[in-house]
């Protein structure tokens, strides 16, 4: 039995279970669980904390898991990134005061409150800025209004939590993080299951399939607006001028893809969800 380790609440939590549910997995259907066997897919869920993760996967008591990329460099576990996931998107930046910081060399012996100490800590070593680290658990964007810290280091993702707080990011970007599948040091048959499954997940997500008739004429033209995977397929139309044709399109791109298909003079253009796939 692979087993998984899956976050049990947070922001991580509730994306991840729909993830393994649309990957054919067997959930928990009450969340006071917290081992799950999945006999089926050969599989074992445990549910943890998120920051926990990666140190159970990096000792090998687990072998993959489901965390964020900075939760996996923060913990400086053994455990490695095998995937990306593509949600719990956000960056990791440093935030003060509006207008008291514009570069990093600024925080040289300030006090910088975070929830992750080994993620900063490590990055400030490497740019060779000694600060003062001040560990906090969370609502790190309030430390400074209350005089604990001079600036902070915190997820990012709209900054509206930042920015209620009075404060502005300045400075590089720490990091990019996403949730992320992770693999600890031994080998895990299975892991390479998994991770087809949830990337058939990805794309089911971010694609849909668009298909329209088209004079075949401007067959050309039209794979220029859309080229799909590897290239559109052409079916043939009891009418011989025309053909029907199917596309993946990225689901971001669908409106504006349809407005030019039909400029161009594509007719009965219609968008269809995926619900599985295996690139
Ligand atoms: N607003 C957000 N947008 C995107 N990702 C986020 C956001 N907040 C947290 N994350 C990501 O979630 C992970 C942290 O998960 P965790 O569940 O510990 O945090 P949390 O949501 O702050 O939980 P809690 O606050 O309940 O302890 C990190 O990978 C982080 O990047
Ligand atoms: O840029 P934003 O869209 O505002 O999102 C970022 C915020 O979301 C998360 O906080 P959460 O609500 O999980 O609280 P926490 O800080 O206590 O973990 C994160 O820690 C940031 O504070
Ligand atoms: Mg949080």
């Amino acid at each position: 039995m692979l087993k998984i380790a899956v976050p049990n609440k947070g922001a991580l939590s509730e994306t991840a279970a729909e993830y393994l549910k649309e990957a054919g997995y067997t959930g928990r259907r009450d969340p006071k669980e917290l081992i799950v066997a999945d006999p089926r897919n050969g599989v074992e869920f445990f549910y943890l904390r998120p920051r926990d993760i990666a140190t159970y996967v990096g000792s090998g008591a687990l072998d993959v898991g489901i965390t964020g990329r900075d939760l996996l460099i923060d913990s400086g576990s053994n455990a490695h990134e095998d995937a990306p996931l593509g949600f719990a998107v956000s960056t990791f930046r440093f935030a003060g005061p509006v207008g008291a910081f514009t570069e990093l060399e600024q925080l040289r012996g300030k006090r910088v409150a975070t929830s992750y100490t080994g993620l900063v800590g490590g990055y400030l070593a490497d740019q060779g800025v000694d600060v003062d680290l001040v560990k906090l658990d969370g609502a790190v964007e309030s430390a400074v209004r209350l005089g604990v810290a001079d600036a902070i280091a915190d997820v990012v993702e709209t900054g509206t939590t930042l920015r209620k707080q009075g404060l502005e990011i300045f400075g590089p970007t720490i990091l990019k993080s996403e949730a992320v599948l992770i693999a600890g040091p031994n080998e895990a048959p299975g892991l390479a299951t998994l991770h087809r499954r949830l990337e058939g997940v990805m794309v089911a997500r971010r694609y849909v399939l668009m298909d329209y008739d088209l004079p075949s004429r401007l067959i050309e033209q039209a794979t220029a607006i859309a080229s799909g995977m590897e290239s559109p397929t052409v079916s043939p139309l009891r009418d011989p001028e025309w053909v029907a044709v199917r596309v993946m399109i990225p689901r971001t791109e669908i409106n504006d893809v349809m407005d030019r298909l039909y400029e161009l003079g594509a007719r009965a253009i219609l968008v269809t969800p995926i619900h599985a796939a295996r690139l």
